[in-house]
């Protein structure tokens, strides 16, 4: 089967983060020591593996399907290019965002399907798709957007529970019935491109737009830059675990308790740097009409907001608005100068999230 090709193994002599790995079983059926051990994940790093997720098949046939989309002719992949606007939903060719303050172009190519497509179909909610995407909504997408959402809402209800939150109120931003830059996304970089991509890097530094990601690597290449040293360390792909994260949205939302860690994506190392690298996620994000803010009725919650009263964690902007704009900020043809680039959002919020809940982990 081309998803399940066997790749070298990942280097023994690189340094890795140190993930916790949670039992999505564990925490299924309700164990108190696995909820604890997936809340300190969600503060101190942002990052955990997720076994026993029970998405394995759905996950290789995403794979498949990615693949199989992905080898398209580049023309009419370009039909569904998703444009500089700041949408989320369709085609991003190699080389539409910018990656760095010299406006050096990317080389990763993305496909990205909204939830809002994949459960309306064969309705069309917010935009069209190539034949082999809609061939396959019924089959392959709707059945991992389904599971994706059940693990992340099942994730994201815990750690309502732990922030003390009334039950149902993180998951009363994140219905799946309602519109939101929800997106199941392929990734491919080919290898060719590693080498030609200034400074190797693939995805720049970034934390993500949503609340919850869950992510699917067979090669290396992710990086996380560890709280407090600033280390970027990999992030080793394990058979049969997700990657999951924290995005933006969980964070502001928990007044910084929850972290939006920054990552990264750079050339798979040592014998994995001479194949294709693709990879599989899907973001939760907050319903388009959220206002990213916190939520204060929550004491732990407030209680972090009077330990830190000089950070404003409200942004007056809905979580539409919060992505479009993260969105438009890296396309290519948006960008401008080094000084705008620098000035943007991407460092602002970025290193303030990340500063503020660095400390609050501790
Ligand atoms: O490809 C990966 O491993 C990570 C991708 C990522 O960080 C993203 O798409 O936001
Ligand atoms: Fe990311």
């Amino acid at each position: 089967m081309p998803g399940l090709t066997a790749y070298p193994t990942f280097p023994e002599d690189v340094p890795t983060a140190p993930l916790l790995i949670i039992d999505y079983a564990l925490i299924k059926a309700g164990d108190e020591h696995e909820k604890d051990r997936l809340f300190q994940a969600a503060k101190d790093l942002g990052f955990w593996y997720l076994k026993n997720h029970g998405a394995d098949e759905e996950v290789n046939s995403m794979f498949e399907f990615g693949m199989e989309t992905m080898s398209l002719p580049l023309d009419e992949k370009m039909k569904f290019e998703q444009g500089d606007s700041g949408l989320s939903f369709g085609y991003k060719a190699a080389g539409m965002s910018a990656i760095d303050e010299k406006g050096t172009r990317d080389a990763t190519e993305i496909l990205n399907v909204a939830k809002d497509d994949a459960l309306a179909w064969p309705a069309v909610a917010r935009r069209t798709y190539p034949e082999s995407v809609n061939a396959c909504m019924t089959s392959t997408i709707r059945p991992f957007v389904c599971k994706a959402v059940e693990v992340n809402t099942t994730l994201i209800n815990v750690l309502n529970d732990k922030l003390g939150l009334p039950e149902g109120t993180l998951a009363g931003l994140h219905r799946p019935e309602a519109f939101s830059a929800d997106v199941a996304r392929f990734i491919r970089t080919s290898s060719e491109a590693y080498a030609a991509v200034d400074a190797k890097l693939l995805i720049l530094g970034h934390t993500d737009y949503g609340s919850l990601s869950f992510l699917h690597n067979r090669l290396g290449g992710l990086q996380v830059r560890m709280p407090v040293t600033d280390e970027w360390l990999y992030v080793k792909p394990l058979p049969g675990h997700a990657i999951c994260n924290i995005g933006d949205g969980l964070t502001v939302f928990s007044a910084g308790i929850l972290r939006s860690n920054i990552h990264r994506v750079v050339a798979p190392p040592g014998e994995q740097r001479t194949y294709e690298r693709h990879s599989l996620v899907y973001f939760t994000r907050p319903e388009d009409a959220a206002v990213l803010r916190p939520i204060a009725e929550s004491r732990i919650v407030a209680d972090a907001i009077a330990k830190n009263p000089e950070k404003n964690w409200d942004t007056g902007t809905t979580a539409k608005d919060w992505v479009a704009r993260r969105i438009s900020s890296t396309r290519f043809n948006n960008f401008k100068s080094a000084e705008a680039w620098n000035a943007q959002a991407r460092g602002t919020e970025t290193d303030a999230l990340f500063a503020r809940s660095a400390v609050s982990a501790k």
